[in-house]
């Protein structure tokens, strides 16, 4: 089954359109974890069993197990998911890129020796950086767009020839870069204008859409911007909102409680 095949199951099945994200920071995992050997993984362990029948996918960000030097924990959160949850696709977030010869050995990284479903993906070194990314028609690619950060306009906005680069991008993903239907962007919930664009030029290829929670995101307006026409489509991730929602010996009970409100704030919305 490819990544494409997965979501659109995992969509079906869970009518859930969350992805929780995996951020794990030592400051902020509750107390009582601190003292364990391996307190990231265990923290980790946690959220996905809080919640892994109300999401459609995990997304672990790779700074924050290397930061702390604790790449093990990421492969064991890994592990866990594909081995406990093998209907959930597990997205690395590591918005790598370069040339050829690396980004080869990056695609390795995020598929071979992590074994993640899909990857981001930094498109803006240009289309050979991304192919042998690319070439892993049963994995995804999920390219920056139109990032969710306060600068994603600096650059992404700049005119090329009438369009905002951006826009440019998303046309050539989906025109010329797509021939393996393993694409998606990344679109941030927090420009819902710019992501009904993007949803009218990429007709129904998926969004993982950061930027709900603690981005503050409006999660009416993005959905109602970025949903296909089946009501499906969208990714919506939350980490720190979701993730910390307590920090007590609860926190496993909070996290579960905002994630079942964020996907049914989510559902609100749909067709
Ligand atoms: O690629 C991403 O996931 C990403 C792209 C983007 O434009 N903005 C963005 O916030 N992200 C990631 O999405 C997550 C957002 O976390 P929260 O703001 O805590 O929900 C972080 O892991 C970011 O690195």
């Amino acid at each position: 089954m490819t990544f494409i095949e997965k979501l659109e199951a995992r969509w079906e099945q869970t009518n859930s359109l969350l992805c929780v994200g995996l951020d794990p920071t030592l400051k902020r995992i509750p107390a009582h974890l601190q003292e364990h050997s391996e307190p990231i993984y265990q923290f980790c362990r946690a959220i996905v069993d809080a919640t892994h029948d109300l999401v459609c996918a995990y997304k672990p960000q790779i700074a924050y197990f290397a930061g702390l030097t604790a790449e093990d924990q990421l492969q064991k959160t890994i592990d866990y998911i594909r081995y406990n949850y093998p209907h959930i696709p597990v997205i690395l977030d590591s918005k790598r890129g370069d040339i050829g010869s690396t980004a080869e050995m990056y695609a390795a990284e995020a598929f071979d020796r992590y074994q993640a479903h899909a990857v981001t993906v930094n498109p803006y070194m240009g289309r050979d950086s991304a192919q042998p990314f690319l070439d892993r028609a049963d994995k995804g690619t999920i390219l920056l767009c139109r990032t969710s950060n306060p600068g994603a306009g600096d650059l992404q906005d700049l005119d090329v020839g009438g369009l905002p680069l951006y826009e440019k991008l998303a046309g050539m993903i989906t025109n010329e870069w797509n021939t393996n239907n393993n694409c998606s962007l990344v679109v941030g919930a927090t420009w819902p204008e710019q992501m009904a664009r993007l949803r009218e030029i990429t007709g129904d290829m998926p969004f993982l859409v950061p930027g709900v929670g603690a981005q503050g995101g409006d999660v009416k307006a993005l959905v109602e911007a970025g949903q296909r026409r089946d009501g499906k489509g969208l990714m919506i991730n939350s980490s720190r909102g979701v993730i910390y929602a307590g920090n007590g010996y609860d926190f496993m009970d909070k996290a579960r409680e905002v994630a079942i409100e964020t996907r049914d704030l989510i559902n609100q919305y749909r067709r």
